[in-house]
């Protein structure tokens, strides 16, 4: 299947982000930052990661944590997940927490989270008085499997 195209600007001497397997979803994006960056017990940051990208309009980028460094340091992305617009033309950021209770460094060239790409339909509104029953219904925020 042919892949949709986006174009990328590189600063950071780090590789482009790529699959690392056949399936994935998404791509590890990596810091670049002069020097290593150390989140103390819920510190967060935004780190930048020297990409810049111009996506197709109907797609966004998606900015999420990786789970290693969840499971293993306690760090994920702050506004997860993180929303890159289709018109959006500066540095690809990272919002890092650390929720940890260990210090915990990042290192430049470092993956510090993973993007994918997918479409985003934008929509109108068309505004009513009513709207369609269904079986749920209004029931929701863990209503279903009660007696
Ligand atoms: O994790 C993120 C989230 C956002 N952005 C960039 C791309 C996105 O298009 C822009 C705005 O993000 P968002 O809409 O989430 O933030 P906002 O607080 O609503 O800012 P704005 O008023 O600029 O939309 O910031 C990132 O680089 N990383
Ligand atoms: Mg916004």
């Amino acid at each position: 299947m042919k892949k949709p195209v986006v174009q990328i600007i590189n600063r950071s001497p780090n590789p482009l982000p790529q699959y690392a397997t056949a399936g994935a979803a998404g791509m590890d994006i990596r810091a670049h930052i002069p020097a290593p960056v150390t989140l103390q017990p819920l510190e967060r940051s935004l780190v930048a990661t020297g990409l810049y990208i111009q996506l197709p309009d109907g797609y966004e980028a998606q900015v999420r944590p990786r789970s290693g460094l969840a499971i293993n340091h306690g760090i994920t992305c702050l506004n997860s997940p993180g929303t890159i617009d289709a018109d959006y033309r500066g540095e690809i950021k990272v919002i890092l927490i650390n929720l940890s209770n260990e210090p915990h460094t990042i290192r430049p060239g470092d993956r510090i989270a993973q993007i994918v790409i997918q479409k985003a339909e934008q929509v109108e509104w068309m505004e009513v008085n009513e709207i369609m029953e269904t079986a749920r219904g209004a029931g929701g925020f863990g209503h279903t499997g009660k007696e």
